[in-house]
């Protein structure tokens, strides 16, 4: 595991930040780290990353602990809303960033060159930052993260300010990253994007972890079934109440749950043996959002 945390929990003085957070990482994934606002993600991160201490609780990353300093070398961090002057070049603040983190001085301009080709801004290194559009400063971001070629990656929010090419050109790096091997942490609002390239992810709220899993395995199961139809007589209505009886039947169209392949096919069976006329039937598979939605909403009327 890369990260494999054990019941990290943070108070801000009296004020909950997280709570007995236990999470596993695996090497060479994407893992979704999901929650509401305030759910305490960040503070979660900034754990992770060193920028706070838990106030109890113990973790493993890279094989380290915690608050071993050797490991923040192969960390890479992009912060959510960061903000640099916009006097410097791409090149001053990678030239700055590469300094912080201590590179070999022969070594900075060629991983400078390598970052920037990473990201798609070879040739637009000498501009000023003040010039460049938000996903250009975004991917720039990146390169500073991946200036020590970390093995793992944190990354808040990357997508958050960007329009659909920006976020795809930065879920394109993320994919590229992840066949060189590297692990990345992803804390995202945008639902659909974490479903197209998380391999697993957590859901916290209120400070804990609410599930954790598999991302195909947590999608896995439940689908929802659109059909139209005519004809659908009451007694068509029971036989199908009784594969979802809370099933809902307005002008010719049906939505209801279903839980396997055969209950798709009992269905159409009803459907045609009792006398109605079926015009369309699809399945549709439980998304994320939706799955958020039912167990942050769920777990609030508790
Ligand atoms: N420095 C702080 N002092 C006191 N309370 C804090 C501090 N930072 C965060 N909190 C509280 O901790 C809880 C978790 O906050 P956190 O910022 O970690 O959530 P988040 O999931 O990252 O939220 P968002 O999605 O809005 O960024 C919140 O109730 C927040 O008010």
């Amino acid at each position: 595991m890369v990260i494999e945390t054990n019941n990290i929990t943070k108070f801000y003085g009296k004020k909950l930040g997280c709570k007995d957070i236990s999470i596993s990482v695996k090497e060479g994934e994407i893992f979704g780290f999901l929650g509401p606002n305030g759910a305490g993600k960040s503070t979660f991160i900034k754990i992770m990353t060193g920028l706070l201490f838990p106030t109890s609780g113990t973790a493993m990353i890279l094989g380290k602990p915690l608050n071993d300093i050797s490991v923040r070398r192969r960390i890479g961090f992009l912060p959510e809303n960061f903000k640099y002057g916009e006097w410097m070049t791409g090149e001053d603040l990678l030239s700055f960033h590469a300094s912080l983190y201590k590179l070999d001085k022969n070594f900075v301009k060629e991983r400078i060159r390598e970052v920037l080709s990473l990201v798609k801004l070879t040739g637009h290194e000498k501009y000023k930052l003040g010039t460049y559009s938000k996903g250009m400063q975004q991917r720039l971001g990146l390169a500073s993260a991946l200036l020590p070629d970390p093995d793992l990656l944190f990354l808040d929010e990357p997508t958050s300010a960007l329009d659909p090419i920006g976020r795809k050109e930065v879920r394109d790096i993320m994919t590229e990253l992840k066949r060189r091997g590297k692990t990345i942490l992803l804390n995202s609002h945008l639902l659909s994007e974490v479903e197209m390239v998380c391999d697993s992810l957590v859901i916290i709220n209120k400070g804990s972890v609410v599930i954790q899993g598999d991302m195909q395995e947590l999608l896995k199961g439940e689908e929802i079934l659109h059909i139209h139809a005519e004809d659908i007589s009451g007694e068509i209505l029971n036989m199908l109440k009784k594969i979802d009886e809370k099933l809902v039947f307005e002008n010719n169209r049906i939505s209801m749950k279903v839980n396997s392949k055969d209950d798709v096919q009992k269905t159409a069976a009803i459907i045609v043996n009792g006398g109605g006329k079926l015009y369309e039937l699809k399945t549709q598979g439980t998304n994320l959002e939706s799955k958020f939605i039912s167990l942050i909403e769920g777990g609030d009327k508790k």
